[in-house]
């Protein structure tokens, strides 16, 4: 048995030492033949995952071995709370099916909480938090408390988050091919165009600023994550920077996305995932999406946001 040559801490560590079990049989994979409408590295050679590159056999064999735990992050507060069902359902469909999931749900209707089934393994976990008369600091003050959640709660318990917009719902599989380090996602609405169209934020005086020239892709702020403690050094970091503006009175073009993209530059994700993984219901899907796994359901937000 081979195994018996392997370091107990490195089979420990999730990200390090991937293991196979034997007897797996699968397709011979070919480093000359394969999606050619796409790119699927970056030029600091990290993966970028689209649908096609990798077999989620081996990736689930390989993680299960690891017994990996995952936290998910999820914001309601407000009318948004609407949105909490179709995605904790959608997320026990088609999020890391057969692992070990522990949603977070952030809320000031804690009484609204739908009543979901989760399988064995998966578990909700409610957190109050207080209501907000703008929607830019719900969605800003999502970076503080995915900080605290993970000095106070997840450290040495999970292995990696993920942190996610409650406006949307899962279609098909997301799961462990997106795990990473750092891992980003594309967003749908700039993927094809020149990086000075990209909504960076434009003003040296802000903390997220980008100069002309600068910024490697636009990433979503509503889809984040990877291990435990890259998430932590993002959330800490975008936060400290969203604070500092605010003393200055400057609030990022996008608050924390600006500051996501800002960090992002400096702090390259280890793994990019494709639009698949953050797509919009209004967007007719483009060619080169074979599936849609996530994405944002059509609201009205005059009807869903504060005033
Ligand atoms: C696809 C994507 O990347 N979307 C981003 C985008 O548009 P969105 O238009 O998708 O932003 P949004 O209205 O969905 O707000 C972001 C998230 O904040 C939470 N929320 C917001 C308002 C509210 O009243 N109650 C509440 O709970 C909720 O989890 C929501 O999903 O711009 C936002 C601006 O900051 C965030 O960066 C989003 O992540
Ligand atoms: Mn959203």
């Amino acid at each position: 048995m081979l195994c018996r040559f392997v370091d107990e801490n490195l089979i420990g560590s999730p990200d390090l030492h991937l293991m196979a079990p034997d007897g797996l049989k699968y397709p011979q994979p070919s480093i000359m033949y394969g999606r050619t409408d796409i790119v699927s590295v970056t030029p600091w050679l990290a993966p970028v995952v689209w649908e096609g590159t990798f077999n989620p056999v081996i990736l689930d064999s390989i993680y299960q071995k690891k017994n990996i735990s995952i936290a998910a992050t999820v914001f309601a507060v407000g009318k948004y709370i609407m949105f909490l069902k179709n995605f904790l359902e959608t997320a026990e469909q088609h999020f890391f099916v057969g692992f070990r999931v522990n949603v977070y749900v952030f809320t000031d209707r804690p009484k609204e909480v739908p009543e979901v089934k989760m399988a064995a393994g998966r578990e909700l976990i409610v957190r109050s938090v207080p209501s907000s008369k703008r929607w830019q600091e719900i969605s800003a003050r999502r970076m503080e408390l995915i900080q605290t959640l993970i000095e106070e709660t997840l450290l040495n318990n999970v292995d990696y988050i993920f942190c996610l917009d409650v406006d949307s719902k899962f279609h098909s599989r997301w799961g462990t091919e997106s795990l990473g380090g750092l891992v980003a996602v594309i967003h749908p609405g700039y993927y094809q165009d020149n990086r000075d169209k990209f909504p960076y934020e434009r003003r040296p005086s802000s903390r997220a600023y980008l100069a002309p020239g600068e910024g490697d892709f636009y990433y979503c702020g509503g889809a984040f994550g990877g291990l435990l403690m890259e998430v932590h050094q993002l959330a800490k970091t975008c936060h400290k920077n969203f604070e500092d503006d605010a003393k200055e009175n400057i609030e990022a073009a996008w608050q924390e996305e600006s500051h996501l993209n800002r960090y992002m530059w400096t702090n390259k994700p280890s793994k990019v995932l494709s639009p698949e993984y953050l797509w919009q219901d209004f967007k007719p899907r483009n060619p080169e999406i074979h599936t849609v796994r996530f994405s944002g359901v059509i609201k009205n937000y005059a009807e869903v946001r504060p005033h």
